[in-house]
């Protein structure tokens, strides 16, 4: 049976908008967070400024948050939390998981498929940690929720799912504080695929607003795009009711009218005529993960032999630099299809 002690070390991996913000957030409830960043330069300026200058500016980080480059201090960890984009994770755990041992708990917080395997981060961490004859338990948090505001306080709610329900339970007994609500679920795959397919659907909403296009083609958008990526999910073997809740409908709603999402962000400049590369270049060393994820959903997709209609347009779009306009007008002009 997996426990936890009374008092667990937490280690964060990535020194990114969401794994400063997740550190800021454990440490609300007393605990010493360590906060782990691939480059001990990052880690080095961090500690200087007592703030994350680069990737979360303007929140004081506390005393009880210590940052490190140090790979050893994954070892002293009891719960581990995984915040490395998809597109560096498999090489950051190869390179970390000597580190890590069996009695400890994963949990991963990235939003993306990887690209050429299709794999869920879940899985990429399970078959690089495999290759060194370990097991843990490893899971994934995900749902509704800007760094920006988990940092300043605001009250949260996402979903924590490991295969093995006891686990969640203690992994939400952890991070819930009165700012972070925390449910739990045994549904890896759903809470794992809604939370990384929304962004696709978030850069296809950014690309509306960019356009010009009103209320109407938003909530068109959101509706037909959650009914897209639960048909996936559900083919994978998650559930619908997941892709319902905060890491499906919840997230889908954030990030497609959030002005903060970075995935509809690149929409929209998209939409306003702007280049791919221009856009990511002027994205400040954030990710936007909607844009690897879009390819690794297609392929999934084909695997599955389930239609993603506006996958295939924003595929179009970021890869073949296909006119917006024209991309919409195509999505429009689908033969007619049954809602449901
Ligand atoms: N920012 C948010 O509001 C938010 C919320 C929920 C989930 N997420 C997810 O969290 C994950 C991380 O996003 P973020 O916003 O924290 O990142 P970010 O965009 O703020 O920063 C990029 C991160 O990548 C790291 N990085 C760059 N090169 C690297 C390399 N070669 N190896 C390892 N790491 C490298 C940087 O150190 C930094 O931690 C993503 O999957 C994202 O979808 C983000
Ligand atoms: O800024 P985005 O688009 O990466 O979205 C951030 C989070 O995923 C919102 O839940």
């Amino acid at each position: 049976m997996t426990v936890l002690p009374i008092a667990p070390r937490i280690v964060v991996l990535g020194a990114g908008a969401w794994g400063t913000a997740m550190a800021l957030s454990l440490a609300r409830n007393g605990r010493t967070v360590t906060l782990w960043a691939h480059m001990p330069e990052l880690a080095r300026d961090i500690n200087t400024a007592h703030e994350n200058t680069q990737f979360l500016p303007g929140f004081r980080l506390p005393e009880n948050i210590v940052v490190t480059g140090d790979d050893t201090a994954i070892a002293h960890a009891d719960l581990l939390f995984s915040v490395i984009p998809s597109e560096f994770l498999r090489p950051t755990i190869a390179r970390l998981r000597s580190q890590m041992h069996s009695e400890q708990i994963l949990v991963s917080a990235t939003k993306g498929v990887e690209n050429n395997t299709f794999l869920r981060m879940t899985q990429v961490i399970a078959s690089s940690v495999a290759e060194v004859g370990l097991t843990l338990p490893i899971g994934a948090l995900s749902g509704p929720s800007f760094a920006k505001e988990v940092a300043e306080g605001q009250p949260t709610a996402v979903t924590v799912a490991f295969d093995d329900r006891a686990v969640a339970a203690l992994v939400q007994r952890e991070a819930s504080s009165e700012s972070m609500r925390l449910y739990t679920s045994s549904d890896v795959i759903g809470v794992e695929l809604g939370g990384a397919l929304k962004n696709v659907i978030a850069i296809a909403a950014g690309v509306a607003a960019g356009i010009g296009l009103g209320y109407n083609s938003t909530a068109g958008l959101i509706t037909r795009g959650i009914a897209e990526i639960t048909r996936l999910a559900v083919a994978c073997g998650g559930r619908r009711e997941t892709l319902a809740g905060l890491s499906g409908t919840g997230d889908l709603v954030l990030t497609c009218t959030g002005s903060l999402s970075r995935n509809r962000t690149v929409g929209m400049e998209l939409g306003k005529g702007r280049k791919l590369p221009d856009v990511l270049a002027s994205l400040g060393g954030h990710v936007a993960e909607g844009v690897l994820t879009t390819r690794a959903a297609l392929g999934l997709a084909r695997q599955h032999r389930v239609e993603m209609p506006i996958a295939e347009q924003m595929e179009l779009i970021l890869e073949q630099g296909k006119d917006p306009r024209e991309a919409l007008r195509d999505l429009m002009m689908r033969p007619g299809k049954h809602e449901h």
